[in-house]
């Protein structure tokens, strides 16, 4: 059921931000376009071949497995038409920050729910792929880990609760990389340099430091302190971040993660 194909096409229901990077990462390893059925009022520009209804009532048959990508807040008003077009056996998979398992089920009884947090790195194959499922279903397990293996690197939390930590650090995770580079390019500008030779270099520091704390055995830790001169110019950067980057970043993803709890309570959001 997890082998997506024509025959057996995989229904997103939403595809904005996310499920559109999900659906470009997939048609970039090379699935057939007409693997997918979306299902969105406001999708455009839809890769060629991708079969598009703007309302889940024009779908027609029943999807064996689904890709819920909507916003958490509009779960609770879509979920009698996502019932409506999905199969009593099928996978769903919901991309839904905060959005629990319980509540997945009591909306579509008899469907097997995997919970999935990625990011919009999907589309280049790079996303974090942050995966709950309540059964321990080791078949279902192989099937989605080889039906994502084009998005990204697959992570199973046995803790439901914790989906939460893992939506605050790789769901939300991006948007707290773009602002340090966005942070690195103001800097330099206040130092003197030209906004879009700032912009350029803060890009380029952070592409090269990420592949290289990849690619090396090397913790992030000791490449830092490899780059690290004694009495030298990032010692002296370093003594200003260490004082107050890790309570920044503690806080950052509480708040986030204290989101995603309150998402799974739609009545008190
Ligand atoms: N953005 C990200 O980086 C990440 C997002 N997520 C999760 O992905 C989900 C989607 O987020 P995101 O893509 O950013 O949000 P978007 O608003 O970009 O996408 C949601 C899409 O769903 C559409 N939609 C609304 N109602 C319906 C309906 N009844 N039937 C079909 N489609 C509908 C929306 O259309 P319209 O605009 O008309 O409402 C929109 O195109 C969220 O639950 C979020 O928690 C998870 C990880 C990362
Ligand atoms: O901001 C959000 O709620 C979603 C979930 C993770 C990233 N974007």
């Amino acid at each position: 059921m997890t082998e997506i194909s024509r025959d057996n096409p995989l229904l997103f229901f939403g595809c904005g931000n996310m499920g559109r990077a999900m659906l470009d990462g997939w048609i970039a390893a090379g699935i057939d376009p007409a693997a997918f059925i979306v299902v969105d009022p406001m999708a455009q520009a839809l890769p060629e071949g991708v079969r598009h209804f703007a309302d889940a009532s024009m779908a027609g048959s029943k999807a064996r497995i689904a890709l819920v990508a909507v916003k958490p807040q509009v779960f609770p008003q879509i979920s009698n038409e996502l019932t409506d077009i999905v199969a009593g056996d099928a996978i769903v998979i919901s991309v839904m920050a905060g959005v629990r398992v319980e509540t997945l089920r009591s909306a579509l009884p008899g469907r097997k729910i995997v919970r999935l947090m990625p990011n919009l790195a999907a589309s280049l194959g790079k996303s974090p792929l942050g995966l709950f499922e309540p059964d321990g279903d080791a078949q279902l397990r192989a099937g989605i880990e080889k039906c994502l293996a084009p998005l990204g690197t697959p992570v199973w939390i046995n803790e439901e609760v914790l989906m939460d930590a893992v939506t605050a650090l790789a769901g939300s995770g991006p948007a707290f990389v773009y602002r340090f580079i966005d942070a690195l390019a103001k800097a330099g500008e206040s130092l003197g340099l030209n906004p879009a030779v700032s912009a350029t270099l803060a890009k380029a520091t952070v592409d090269g430091a990420v592949d290289l704390a990849i690619a090396s055995d090397a913790s992030p830790e000791e490449l830092a302190r490899r780059v690290t001169s004694p009495g030298g110019t990032t010692a002296a950067g370093l003594e200003v971040l260490d004082g107050g980057l890790q309570q920044l970043i503690d806080a950052t993803l509480k708040a986030a993660r204290d989101r995603g709890v309150d998402l799974s309570k739609p009545i008190e959001q």
